[in-house]
């Protein structure tokens, strides 16, 4: 058993508070005692406890307010992945934490947690059991991937224990859970528009879904153990649910909780990603007289058709990481919390 360690003060920052993994962070860190300000483009929520402040990340001065006096920073703010606006990406992941950064170097924060990506070394080919030490993609799947590597590289890079700014990084894999506003919905819409009937490939690729309090698990012990003798400094750590499952069994556990059928009917995963990748290109090439978004991007199956799952040995050795929920109660919590997104509802 490990012993859980106190943080010298227990004040926080959480930038991208207000998004999906953000608010879940929030509501546990309360739990735990902290206090907590939250620092987000937007403001979606209300909580006794929390102070809020609108802001960008990009924005010096902003940043500059609000992390005076903060010892501890979870930084779990990016545009999300379906986005795919290259710029967007570049401006806040990139730019962004490098002001985050340089903030917190002059202000004085302690521990800076970034919440990172397992898909920084995912290039579309299998992972089975991948640990932390392989290489980041050399030509990642989109521009989110891209960026979140170029945002990884630059928070490690920052630790330095003589100055006193420690950092780690914590790579999550495929979060679900309670308002998660991707992965059940995008899957839920696909299967309203009839589009759910396919498996693709042979059905059999592993993959790591983690639900979001394990996440948020993983975080709290990343920032609590993070210390000047530690091992955590300036290291990235995966956070799953350590239950590597089959991807078209979890997406058919989900669609089938909620009322819908599992796909059936396998096609080749080749032919597949091939028409994606023709359609991706279409779109790109017709933005600017026409917008439409394919619902099978090359990414979504890349990450429906190989194995991608990820070793969480380093966090249990370094942190005492266990999830905290097993992927069958995790599903079901899920599933009865989107009672609206039921058939027929
Ligand atoms: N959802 C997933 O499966 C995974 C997510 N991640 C990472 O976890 C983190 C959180 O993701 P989610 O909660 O799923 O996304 P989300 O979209 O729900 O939350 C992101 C939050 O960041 C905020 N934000 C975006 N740009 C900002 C800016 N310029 N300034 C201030 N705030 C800004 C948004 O308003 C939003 O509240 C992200 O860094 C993401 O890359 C990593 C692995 C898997
Ligand atoms: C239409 C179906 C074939 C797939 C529907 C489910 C997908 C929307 C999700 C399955 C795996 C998910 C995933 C992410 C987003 C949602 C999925 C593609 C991420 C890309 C989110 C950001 C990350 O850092 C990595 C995630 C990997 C898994």
């Amino acid at each position: 058993m490990t012993t859980r360690i106190r943080p010298s003060s227990k004040r926080c920052a959480v930038i991208g508070g207000s998004g999906f993994l953000g608010r879940h962070l929030v509501e546990n860190l309360l739990e735990r005692g902290y206090t907590v300000t939250v620092f987000d483009i937007q403001r979606r929520y209300e909580l006794p406890g929390v102070v809020f402040h609108e802001g960008d990340l990009c924005n010096k001065q902003a940043l500059l307010a609000v992390l005076q006096d903060v010892p501890l920073v979870f930084h779990c703010a990016s545009p999300a992945p379906a986005s795919d606006d290259r710029g967007l990406f570049q401006r806040v992941n990139v730019d962004g934490t490098r002001t985050v950064i340089r903030v917190c170097q002059e202000v004085g924060v302690q521990k800076l947690v970034l919440t990172s990506s397992a898909s920084v070394v995912f290039e579309g080919t299998d992972i089975k059991n991948g640990k932390e030490d392989l290489p980041y993609a050399k030509k990642p799947i989109d521009y989110y991937t891209e960026t979140k590597i170029q945002q990884e590289k630059l928070v490690l890079e920052a630790c330095d224990k003589d100055k006193g700014f420690l950092t780690v990084a914590i790579r999550p894999h495929g979060i679900f859970g309670p308002r998660d506003p991707q992965l059940v919905p995008i899957l839920v819409d696909t299967a309203r528009r009839g589009k759910m009937k396919f498996i693709i490939g042979d059905g059999s690729n592993l993959v790591d879904f983690t639900y979001v309090e394990n996440v948020v698990h993983g975080h709290i012990l990343a920032a609590e153990h993070l210390r000047p003798g530690s091992a955590l400094c300036g290291k990235a750590y995966h956070i799953t649910n350590d239950e590597p499952v089959r991807f078209w069994d979890f997406m058919s556990q989900v669609l089938v909780g909620l009322g819908y059928d599992a796909p059936r009917l396998h096609l080749p995963y080749l032919l597949v990603y091939g028409i994606a990748l023709l359609l991706w290109l279409l779109a790109a090439l017709l933005r600017p007289l026409v917008r439409f978004k394919p619902t099978f991007t090359p990414m979504r199956v890349a990450l429906a058709g190989t194995h991608h799952y990820y070793s969480c040995t380093r966090a249990k050795q370094d942190m005492g990481y266990q999830p905290l929920v097993s992927l069958k109660d995790a599903i079901t919590r899920t599933v009865d919390s989107y009672p609206h997104l039921r058939k027929g509802a």
